[in-house]
């Protein structure tokens, strides 16, 4: 079974209330959105491996490290992932970006998708696949199977807020995927929205409504 973490940082908590709150702008929820993700991306990353490496500073020579050139991709479900991108290239500029556009039929609540597009090298990287929102789950149980069905291996799941429905759904699907998050909220409403939450993710990133 996949293991979910809760980034309870004060400073990510902290942002997440302005995150949230319905007064927030859309310049300003855009640029907490990115100092969020790069916060979550310096936890997510403490795994990564380490290689020693021989140096020279002013004073003498030194054993140091480096990280290990593991090769990492991450994965926006468009739209709303994208506000996340930034700021994790932040923190890991060599990483490369692929793209799974999908769309959440109102509806239906099923995830329609529209566009993918992956580094060539799928089957030789780690990825991190990022959205602000689980809901019911639906979008990224499909974006990780679309990840996988082109050849990825090793994943993690990574988001502002979910539902309790969404990692249910996720650790049912995909249960070698590993979930990170900042909140874990109450419940989903009628309408398929996180409550709490912050609304429409894609909205307000994009001032769409
Ligand atoms: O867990 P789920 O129930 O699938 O819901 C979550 C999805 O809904 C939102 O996208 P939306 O469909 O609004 O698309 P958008 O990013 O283009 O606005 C959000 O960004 C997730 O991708
Ligand atoms: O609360 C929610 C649920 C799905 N998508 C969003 O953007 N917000
Ligand atoms: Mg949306």
């Amino acid at each position: 079974m996949s293991k979910v973490y809760v980034f309870d940082h004060p400073l990510i908590q902290h942002k997440l209330t302005y995150i949230r709150d319905k007064h927030t702008g859309t310049k300003e929820f855009r640029e907490l959105v990115e100092e969020v993700a790069t916060l979550m991306a310096f936890e997510i990353t403490r795994d990564l491996p380490l290689q020693e490496v021989e140096i020279e500073t002013p004073v003498s020579k030194a054993k140091a490290k480096v990280i290990a050139g593991k090769k990492l991709g991450i994965i926006p479900i468009l739209r709303a992932g994208i506000g996340m991108v930034d700021g994790i290239l932040k923190l890991i500029p060599a990483a490369k970006v692929g793209h799974i556009g999908l769309y959440r039929d109102p509806e239906t609540l099923k995830p329609v998708e529209y566009y993918v597009k992956l580094p060539t090298d799928v089957e030789e990287r780690d990825f991190i696949v990022v959205d602000p929102m689980l809901a019911t789950g639906g979008s990224a149980v499909e974006a990780i199977r679309a990840l996988k069905k082109r050849g990825a291996k090793n994943i993690k799941f990574m988001c502002l807020i979910a539902a309790p429905e969404g990692v249910e759904a996720v650790q049912q699907a995909h249960p070698d995927v590993d979930i990170y998050i900042a909140a874990l909220d109450e419940k989903l409403n009628d309408h398929g929205y996180i409550v709490p939450g912050l609304g429409d993710a894609g909205d307000r990133l994009f001032g769409t409504k």
